[in-house]
């Protein structure tokens, strides 16, 4: 095991969310993904078009629940349900904590599960926020598709993701660019290679293209990109 940065330990190809890493996480995340709470503020800004008081709203991949909480927080309609699953029981058992702390009552939900797995009901919301990214490509068009069917007419899925770009040069200087990032975020360069290494075959992304086909296919008409900085992209869909 090497360090990856803000006391996480990784390995090759075996990046995890569970363990050592749940304690690490809110810091981690927020330090190395780009816009991370500029993100979250705006998908709360956006969730006003679609929350409404009789609302189910998910969080698919909700590891420590911040975006939940923060939705739950911005939104008018507290009567609404908000549901966070994640596939690791160490994020959920965190995420639960923090509920128990705030005391937020019976309309926030956490529960340990895997997200190409669920039955999801009618919803208004789905969020996935860097989550998809890391549902492996063979289940991922049957996910969203599932996510599109659940969608009620007029609700809304918020996809943010890590991209590649359509030609080798542009990613080249892109990925440069995100390692300048982390180097003035105060990652070392043994933490940059070792977090790069841990996530092959874990995290893959789509080109921003792929993520429009995909949400296309699944039936979604009213696609538009709402963030982007270097790899770091947010899509909004409409049903
Ligand atoms: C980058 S984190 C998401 C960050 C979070 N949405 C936020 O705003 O702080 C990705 C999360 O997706 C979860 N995850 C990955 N695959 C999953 C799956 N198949 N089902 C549920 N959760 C999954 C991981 O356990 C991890 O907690």
């Amino acid at each position: 095991m090497a360090k990856a940065g803000d006391n996480i330990t990784a390995s090759n190809a075996n990046w995890k969310f569970s363990g050592e890493m749940v304690d690490a996480f809110d810091d981690h995340v927020s330090k190395s993904v780009p816009l991370y709470n500029e993100g979250h503020a705006q998908i709360c800004q956006f969730s006003d078009y679609f929350i409404k008081k009789d609302s189910t709203v998910y969080e698919l991949g909700c590891s420590t629940g911040t975006l939940t909480f923060k939705l739950f927080n911005h939104t008018n309609h507290k009567q609404a349900k908000f549901i966070g699953y994640d596939i690791e029981a160490d994020m959920v058992a965190k995420a639960n904590e923090k509920l128990a702390t705030i005391g937020a009552g019976t309309n926030i939900k956490f529960e340990a599960a895997d997200i190409t797995l669920v039955d999801f009901e009618p919803s208004d919301l789905v969020v996935c926020y860097y989550t998809l990214q890391f549902v492996h490509p063979k289940e991922r068009q049957y996910l969203v598709n599932r996510i599109y069917e659940a969608l009620n007419w007029g609700g809304a899925f918020i996809l943010f993701e890590k991209v590649r770009y359509p030609d080798a040069r542009f990613q080249d200087i892109i990925t440069t660019l995100y390692n300048d990032y982390k180097l003035e975020r105060g990652y070392s360069y043994e933490e940059i290679v070792t977090k790069t290494r841990s996530l092959k075959g874990i995290l893959e992304p789509f080109s921003s293209n792929a993520n429009v086909d995909m949400l296309k296919r699944a039936g979604f008409v009213d696609i538009c990109s709402i963030q982007k900085f270097l790899c770091f992209e947010g899509f909004l869909a409409i049903k």
